[in-house]
């Protein structure tokens, strides 16, 4: 039996899986998100440049991808910092970070957050998604990715001695590229060894989250320790929804305090309110799926920091439950969803 075996790993070191709390499963605390700049609307060049003002904010809340500015989280580590004692006082006690390979990982700052904070802090090991793979990470084979990723769980990742305690976000596009297809079965692969938790970043298709199950699956990974994220963005059909849940992951709505009407990376996509998205896990709880779900804001732009007068990372804690309550979900079961099912995902075999 491993050391780490029922426990869950932070950046901080093993906590006893009682010490989480109430648990976002899917944040970013210092990211860049560069690698998805998006252009501005034609005659907007002039606002994307200088967006940071009271008359711009709801442009910036319709565009946050076109601005480069606001793709560059990790220089707002203070008003972060600020953010995570707020999340503390309004009830909360962890947070998975999910930045990995691609997208800027910083393990000392966030080492740094979690000890300035007392907020549990969990770090993501591998890779984001293809465009953001260098070369040499396509060259690899999955038996090398295999061991990259194991080694960022067991002894620390990008030169630290600061572990990781899940594997993911790991990224993936639609169609799944080649070098996304090895991360994943390279991740099954780590898990397997390690049985620690995954969570994983579906392209923009419906058919998306059943095919990286589909491929996980092939490569022996625990779907039931698995979590797929952005659901609120990928399947609207109520059906659709009940086929992918019977495969058995973790169903996560994490774009909580997200409003957008054109989403740039596929205008197909209709992005629900708050409240939709409180609708559809009250339609999955009515379903028997209290057991399943786990929520999030995935915060990765500046904008929706309360700095830039977005809602923050106790926007869910402060706004969300008491419309969840308002809506038939039980207390005992947006407990499940805040304290249980996260702290059930994150405890390692
Ligand atoms: C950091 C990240 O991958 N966020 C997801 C953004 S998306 O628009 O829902 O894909």
């Amino acid at each position: 039996m491993s050391e780490l075996s029922g426990k869950v790993q932070t950046v901080l070191g093993l906590v006893d899986p009682d010490q989480l709390g109430r648990t976002m499963t899917h944040e970013h605390l210092t990211m860049t998100f560069e690698c998805c700049y998006f252009p501005p609307p034609p005659g907007d060049e002039e606002v994307a440049e200088n967006p940071f003002q009271m008359q711009h904010m709801h442009w910036l809340r319709q565009n946050p991808y076109s601005c480069h500015e606001n793709l560059l989280l990790q220089q707002e580590t203070g008003a972060v910092r600020d953010e995570l004692l707020a999340y503390r006082k309004a009830g909360g006690g962890t947070i998975v970070e999910n930045t990995t390979t691609g997208i800027d990982r910083d393990l000392p700052t966030l080492k740094q957050l979690a000890k300035d904070t007392g907020v549990h802090v969990i770090a993501g090991a591998g890779y984001y998604v293809d465009s953001t793979h260098t070369e040499a990470t396509k060259r690899m084979s999955v038996e090398k990715l295999t061991d990259i990723i194991i080694s960022e769980v067991l002894h620390g990742a990008d030169g630290t001695d600061i572990r990781c305690g899940v594997i993911g976000e790991i990224g993936t596009s639609w169609p799944i590229t080649e070098s996304e297809t090895k991360v994943l079965r390279a991740t099954a692969h780590a898990q397997t060894q390690l049985g620690c938790p995954v969570i994983i970043h579906p392209g923009r298709n419906p058919t998306a989250p059943a095919e990286i199950v589909r491929i996980l699956q092939e490569a022996g990974g625990d779907i039931s320790k698995t979590v797929m994220s952005h659901l609120d963005r990928t399947i609207f059909d109520d059906g659709e929804l009940l086929e992918f849940a019977k495969l058995g992951s973790y169903l996560e709505y994490d774009l909580f305090g997200t409003e957008m009407l054109n989403y740039p990376y596929n205008l197909e996509v209709d992005m629900p309110s708050d409240s939709q998205r409180v609708k559809a896990l009250a339609f999955l709880v009515k379903e028997g799926y209290d057991d399943k779900i786990v929520v999030a804001h995935d915060i990765h732009t500046k904008n929706r920091l309360t700095k830039y007068g977005g809602h923050g990372y106790s926007h869910i804690l402060k706004n969300i439950v008491p419309k969840m309550l308002m809506r038939g979900i039980s207390q005992n079961q947006v407990d499940k969803i805040l304290i249980d099912n996260p702290k059930c995902w994150l405890t390692f075999k």
